[in-house]
């Protein structure tokens, strides 16, 4: 047996727990930083479902937009000169479900549109997603794939006798040293852990163990390109009609270990049309098949109410297995849910996960007598009926109401550490109602409310970071919880008006606001002026907020795309799509999706069709190309 170098014990334990909830960011980072090394090794500490819907998925829960999220999963290098790669060797976009397929085929009908082209027309390629080791071949060398950019030099496979699969050229690009599953079984599997480890003790720099040689020399273990893989070809209508077919006979084609099946389009100007985040390749996607499902039964379905007196229905369940986690709770949509569906102590149901923390029920196999609560859990007021929701109508006085909104507070700010549930709790249960009230404790108080001088302490300081640390305004007006402003909202209405104004604003002023529906606007006026006076005190302790530029000031700034209406076509070389718009807009430019009257620039990449320029020349349009665009940003 290979003998495994064993993770610190700190990660065995969070890997055991598998409750990823209690970490804090960095934990958790760290500690997905620290699987993601042992797997890029070959000695996984968990498995790849428990790392995607498990820890990985809370990151994404937390901050959708994390780095970790939106970059390649770097490997550590091996020993040997790392070189820039020729081709970017990137992730892939990963969906469980066929919804996720059929949005994907959407934007690459609309690349099609954009460039001209007859979206029936296009055929697209499935092949095994390969559960290997990642290379690249350039004919010369072989790569590790590195951080995507750059790989290390790990020519020595070759020299120690791996040949490459398919037709045995060398030079293929990207493809992964893979291992026939039944030779594994038979020959390997006493003497390696599992294929992934198997994989990595090839690249190692480290003398082979006789066995890995002798995979090597049977050609069982080789290194596969991509483009030499047997596939399936179709159109997307095919992909949609086919689906369930395609799945199960694409991983079927080869003996290696297989996590999915990859789709991609073939036509070249498509994909350099869409071209890639620094994460994945826009034209490709990666269907994965460790998606599982469970049948289980509910045990009881336990209100919650939320700070906004909802109360939301919590399904305890008997405890299951599933995708690598214990799954012991999972929530319905709403009570009218519960109710319609017979969701109630014996109802068994069908539980799938996709990637969420907490799975939502889908599918209900046995009813039986709903549980439907007429009390709040927390304040025991009479509940009442709102459409699909069930509320407590005590907002002055239910303590769980009162929790979850300075809980809320908190944890929008993200500054501070420290105010979780069970502090606040203590503090409830100790006369505390609000958070200004939490600011206006001292070392005294906490200590005489029963929390340890250390705790005491870092309390305060924590308090005392909250407001001296930099702060975007929205973020903090979103710690309010007003109803319908999510986050988003919050920057957009404070990229219109001046925090302190918005008090004063008439629906008029809140409608003028793009994404801002009439209903909206009166929900966001009534729910502005009831927390009026617990805004201002708070805003009174002096908070370090950044101010959000406003949109006319932006106008007025010194870019010569200040105010003006860009729209994008064809391929651009500067960046991605994405990342020129978010450009423009930094500039104060606003960017459309289409040619229009008000279209101030249409700026022109490669492959863009002579009577699409013709057109926005005639709308007065001024037609410019990329490098036109950038000499004037200068
Ligand atoms: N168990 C763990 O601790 C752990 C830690 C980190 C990552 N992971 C796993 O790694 C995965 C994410 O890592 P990733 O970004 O390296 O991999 P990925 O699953 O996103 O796959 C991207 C790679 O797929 C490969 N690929 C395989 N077959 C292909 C085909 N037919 N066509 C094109 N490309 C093909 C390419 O090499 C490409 O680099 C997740 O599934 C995750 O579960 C597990
Ligand atoms: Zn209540």
């Amino acid at each position: 047996m290979i003998t495994k170098k064993s993770p610190p014990a700190a990660i065995a334990k969070i890997a055991a727990e598998a409750e990823p909830a209690k970490l804090s960011d960095d934990e958790l980072l760290e500690f997905l930083t620290v699987c993601n090394d042992f797997y890029r090794r070959g000695e996984p500490i968990i498995s790849d479902a428990q790392y995607d819907f498990v820890f990985l998925a809370e990151l994404k829960k937390r901050h959708p937009h994390h780095p970790y999220l939106e970059t390649v999963e770097p490997e550590k290098a091996f020993a040997g000169k790392t070189v820039a790669l020729p081709e970017m060797m990137l992730s892939t976009e990963k969906t469980y479900s066929k919804d996720g397929i059929e949005k994907w085929l959407q934007r690459i009908e609309k690349a099609a549109e954009e460039l001209g082209l007859e979206f029936s027309r296009l055929i697209f390629r499935a092949t095994p997603k390969l559960d290997g080791y990642a290379a690249y071949d350039d004919g010369l060398a072989l790569y590790t794939r590195g951080d995507g950019r750059k790989g290390t030099d790990i020519s020595r496979v070759f020299e120690r006798g791996l040949i490459v699969g398919g037709d045995g050229k060398r030079g293929q690009g990207a493809g992964e040293i893979v291992v026939s599953q039944r030779y594994f079984n038979t020959h390997l599997a006493d003497f390696f852990e599992n294929a992934r480890n198997f994989q990595a003790s090839i690249i190692k720099e480290k003398e082979l163990e006789e066995h890995a040689l002798a995979a090597i020399q049977n050609h069982a273990a080789v290194f596969f390109p991509f483009a030499q893989l047997p596939d399936w070809l179709g159109s997307a209508q095919e992909i949609l009609e086919r689906f369930e077919a395609i799945i199960e006979a694409v991983p079927a084609k080869v003996d290696f270990d297989v996590d999915g099946v990859i789709f991609e389009v073939t036509d070249a100007r498509i994909k350099k049309h869409m071209g890639a985040t620094r994460h994945h390749h826009r034209w490709q996607i990666a269907y994965k098949s460790n998606v599982e499902t469970a049948v289980v039964t509910v045990l009881r379905v336990t209100p919650q109410t939320s700070r906004s007196g909802r109360v939301n229905p919590v399904a305890e369940l008997e405890p299951t297995k599933l995708s690598g986690a214990v799954i012991s709770r999972a929530t319905a949509h709403h009570y009218k849910m519960v109710r319609d569906m017979g969701i109630g102590a014996g109802t068994v149901i069908e539980l799938t996960r996709s990637g969420l923390v907490i799975p939502k029920i889908e599918r209900v196999l046995t009813p039986k007598t709903p549980q439907i609560p007429e009390n709040c859990p927390s304040c025991g007021s009479e509940l009442v009926w709102d459409s699909d929701y069930l509320y407590c109508p005590n907002t002055v006085q239910c303590p769980a109401q009162i929790e979850n909104t300075i809980e809320h507070f908190f944890r929008t700010l993200r500054n501070i550490d420290g105010f979780g549930g069970k502090t606040i709790e203590k503090l409830h249960a100790a006369g505390i109602r609000s958070v200004y009230q939490i600011y206006q404790l001292d070392l005294e108080r906490l200590q005489g409310l029963g929390f340890g001088d250390k705790t005491s302490q870092n309390l305060l300081d924590q308090l005392v970071r909250s407001r001296t640390d930099p702060l975007e305004d929205w973020r903090f007006l979103g710690a309010f919880g007003i109803y319908r402003m999510g986050l988003g909202n919050c920057e957009r209405l404070l990229q219109h008006f001046p925090l302190l104004s918005i008090f004063e604003l008439t629906l008029e002023d809140i409608v003028s606001i793009e994404g801002f529906a009439e209903k909206t606007g009166e929900a966001v006026i009534t729910s502005l002026a009831k927390i009026k006076g617990d805004f201002m005190r708070i805003h009174a302790l002096g908070f370090n907020l950044l101010r959000t530029p406003l949109r006319s000031e932006q106008a007025q700034a010194a870019s010569p795309i200040a105010g003006k209406t860009i729209v994008f076509t064809g391929a651009m070389q500067h960046g991605s799509r994405e990342d020129m718009t978010r450009e423009a807009k930094r500039l104060g430019a606003k960017v459309g999706s289409s040619v229009s009257g008000k279209t101030d620039f249409l700026v022109t990449g490669s492959d863009v069709g002579a009577a699409k320029i013709a057109a926005a020349q005639e709308k007065g349009v001024r037609v410019i190309s990329e490098a036109e665009y950038l000499e004037m940003l200068k």
